[in-house]
């Protein structure tokens, strides 16, 4: 469904991904991991158009979208969950859900209620800010913002990153569900091996720009990668 080639990104003259080659197959869940620093932000925001590519291409459906802009590739369906969420935090929950469904230029008001449908406990908060939720309740809505827009893709950047455990097992399950049940491909960073091993098909681990390994869930157990991985 997804597929990367060659992909080189920077920030001005800094030089951070050098030649990323990536796929991730319609209904799988992929996830990209590595230590800080070593250029999977760089790569996500890269994918989804944040970022310009400064070489390489990204492929979605077989089609170049790697000169696309972001709002383009998320009217094409692949959903975008950036690091720290980006939800609007002045913005009541309901209306970081009302913006994005206004972005996707639909009619219909059916995303709303089906991203609801996955998170029920924030239909108790639609009219609270998102400022005031917690750090878990602002990861749901942020996930929720991106169902809204009726992803066949969705992109997590560390979805489980700072939260408490209760809630990351909360959001592990709705990535699952969204997996299993609605068989949304997913393609996601994770730091942590334990949550990759529950998660992923595959995995991709990425180390100064470039890639280190690629291989299924099996392998995540290697040594080699616990290395690859260790602070
Ligand atoms: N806006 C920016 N301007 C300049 N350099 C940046 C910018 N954002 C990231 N970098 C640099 O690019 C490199 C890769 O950063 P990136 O955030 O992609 O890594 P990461 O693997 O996602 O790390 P983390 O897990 O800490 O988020 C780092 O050296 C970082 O300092």
């Amino acid at each position: 469904m997804l597929r990367v080639e060659g992909l080189t990104a920077g920030y001005g003259r800094a030089q951070v991904l050098f030649g990323i080659d990536l796929e991730v197959p319609a209904g799988a869940v992929v996830s990209v991991m590595g230590r800080n620093g070593v250029g999977k932000t760089t790569l996500l925001n890269t994918v989804m158009g944040v970022l310009p590519a400064t070489g390489g291409r990204v492929l979605f459906d077989g089609a170049d979208i790697t000169r696309r802009g972001t709002h383009a590739r998320v009217r094409g369906r692949i959903g975008y969950v950036p690091q720290g969420h980006g939800t609007f935090p002045q913005l009541t929950v309901e209306e970081n859900l009302l913006v994005a469904w206004e972005a996707t230029g639909r009619r219909d008001p059916g995303g709303v209620a089906a991203a609801l449908g996955v998170f029920p406990r924030l239909r108790e908060l639609l009219k609270r800010r998102a400022g005031f939720l917690s750090g878990g309740q602002q990861q749901q809505l942020a996930i929720a913002r991106a169902l809204v827009t009726d992803p066949r893709l969705l992109v997590l950047d560390e979805p489980t990153e700072g939260i408490q455990p209760s809630i990351v097992a909360e959001i592990e399950e709705a990535i699952t569900t969204l997996h299993q049940n609605r068989g949304l491909t997913v393609l996601l960073v994770e730091q942590y091996l334990d949550i990759a091993l529950r998660l992923a098909d595959a995995f991709t681990v990425i180390d100064r720009g470039s890639v280190v390994r690629q291989g299924g869930r099996a392998e995540l157990r290697d040594g080699e990668i616990q290395r690859l991985l260790a602070i």
